[in-house]
């Protein structure tokens, strides 16, 4: 990481080249002006992570700093044993500190320590609000062949600390893969930030990801998430749909390090690992002149795809209960899900993927209301709404007009060889019993009706 950077104000030279001196024995970046107008300038170039003035210059005060900049950065004011008053005026304006000359260098270590741990605290409680708010859990459940593959990418690029492209459709778990990948990289002690570029908030995203200055009225003015997420990682979703002049910005970041806060005229720089998300085709959107090629192949260096869940519907057993015990554990409930429900959860293509079924799961609980059981009319998936390809629909196809008896026994006949004989499925489909279902496919079997497919129980 490297070390704070400090502006020293003050016009007495030998105090000035005292103070400096010594910060930079302590391993500080340090630069010294002797007035307000040297103090300009330098701030002109880059921003401090600390200032440290005089409150009386010869060519104006300290004040004017701490109006305009001590809420960006931490200011420690140096004042003369006659000038008390104006000192604890300065810090009411928003100085974080001062002190009476003589200076103790001592004193001043101190002053300074605490004033960089505060800033550290303030970006700590502002990460920690914006992630109270999202689940935290970071486990990746599933042991499909293409989880099993994704686990195997997140290992090996985790540590490669390249950027990153995350490709998916909207809720198959991209934000999950780019957290665990931060969990398993060097930064994983560092900040795990997410922007998200919705097109219809251009403004905020800029200023979400960059930074506000400060405005002329002294209003809003904030820390951007690549400030926040320093030394950590942050997480760019819906990438594609950021405007081409924030992507030249993104770009500069990735190449220089540096950025600026919007209204901002000086360079800040940053340390973070981007990973970056889209679920729309980026090399088309290139063709259209939507999206800067440079940014793609940087972002593209390695790429991870999250396949959607419905091609790997053999994950959904395992997602559904993984939901059902975080929500049991938050409710101190101890609810459970039917047969009849897995089978529907694992005969739905779920086009909001797994989202939805975290949706699903949530829903009914709720629904299931006192009852331990959670049913598939519970949570609101039944077969009929299987978007499974040629699996969705039924033609019961008779040339006559059947018995009831007929039709079931028909229809049973059907979903067993729909469901290579699976009769826990067949249950959850017809919404009875696995009991009810071994009996009348043992009495199609009896009857020798089951063309083989009745014998293969789950
Ligand atoms: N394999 C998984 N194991 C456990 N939870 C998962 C898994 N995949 C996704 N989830 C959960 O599903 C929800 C949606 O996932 P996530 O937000 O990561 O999707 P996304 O692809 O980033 O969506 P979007 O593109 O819409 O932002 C989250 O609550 C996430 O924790």
């Amino acid at each position: 990481m490297a070390e704070p950077n400090i502006i020293v104000i003050e016009d007495d030279r030998n105090l000035n080249a005292l103070l400096s001196g010594q910060l930079a024995e302590e391993g500080f970046r340090v630069t010294s002006a002797h007035s307000c107008r040297e103090g300009r300038a330098l701030l002109e170039g880059s921003e401090p992570n600390l200032m440290i003035i005089d409150i009386r210059l010869p060519d104006g005060d300290g004040f004017e700093f701490i109006r305009q900049y001590g809420e960006i950065f931490p200011i420690i004011v140096l004042t003369a044993y006659g000038t008390v008053d104006q000192a604890v005026e300065a810090v009411q304006a928003g100085a974080s500190d001062y002190l009476l000359k003589p200076i103790s260098f001592d004193a001043l270590k101190v002053a300074i320590g605490r004033a960089l741990a505060t800033v550290e605290l303030k970006r700590d409680v502002q990460y920690w609000q914006k992630r109270a708010q999202k689940d935290l859990n970071v486990t990746i459940v599933g042991n499909s062949p293409k989880v099993a593959h994704m686990r195997h990418l997140i290992e090996l690029y985790a540590v490669t600390d390249s950027s990153l492209l995350i490709v998916g459709e909207s809720g198959v778990g991209k934000e999950l893969v780019a957290h665990a990948i931060h969990k398993k990289s060097d930064r994983k002690n560092g900040r795990f930030v997410a922007v998200d570029c919705d097109p219809a908030q251009e403004s905020n995203v800029a200023q979400e990801l960059f930074g506000e200055e400060q405005t002329m009225r002294g209003g809003a003015r904030r820390e951007g998430m690549l400030a926040i997420a320093q030394n950590g990682t942050i997480y760019v979703n819906n990438v594609a749909e950021m405007s081409l002049a924030l992507q030249s910005k993104l770009l500069r970041v990735m190449e220089t390090g540096t950025f600026r806060r919007v209204g901002g005229t000086q360079d800040l720089v940053t340390n973070v690992r981007i990973l970056a998300a889209t679920s729309s085709n980026l090399q088309a959107r290139i063709a259209d002149d939507r999206f800067r090629s440079e940014l793609f192949y940087r972002l593209n260096a390695f790429c991870i795809e999250v396949p959607p869940l419905r091609d790997r519907l053999t994950d959904v057993p395992l997602l559904a209960e993984h939901f059902l015990k975080y929500r049991n554990f938050q409710r101190g409930i101890d609810k459970r899900l039917a047969a009849d429900t897995i089978a529907a959860l694992t005969d739905y293509a779920w086009p909001g993927n797994v989202r939805e079924l975290r949706n699903a799961i949530e829903r009914g609980v709720i629904m299931s209301g006192q009852e331990e059981e959670i049913t598939a009319a519970h949570v609101g998936i039944s077969a009929t709404r299987s978007a499974a390809g040629d699996h969705g629909g039924v033609v019961l196809g008779f040339d006559y007009e059947p018995t009831m008896e007929e039709v079931r026994d028909h229809y049973i006949r059907m979903l067993l060889r729909r469901y290579d004989g699976n009769r826990r499925k067949v249950a959850g489909i017809l919404g009875i019993s696995e009991r009810n279902t071994y009996r009348l496919v043992g009495k199609l079997e009896v009857d020798g009706e089951t063309g083989g497919l009745g014998g293969a129980a789950e």
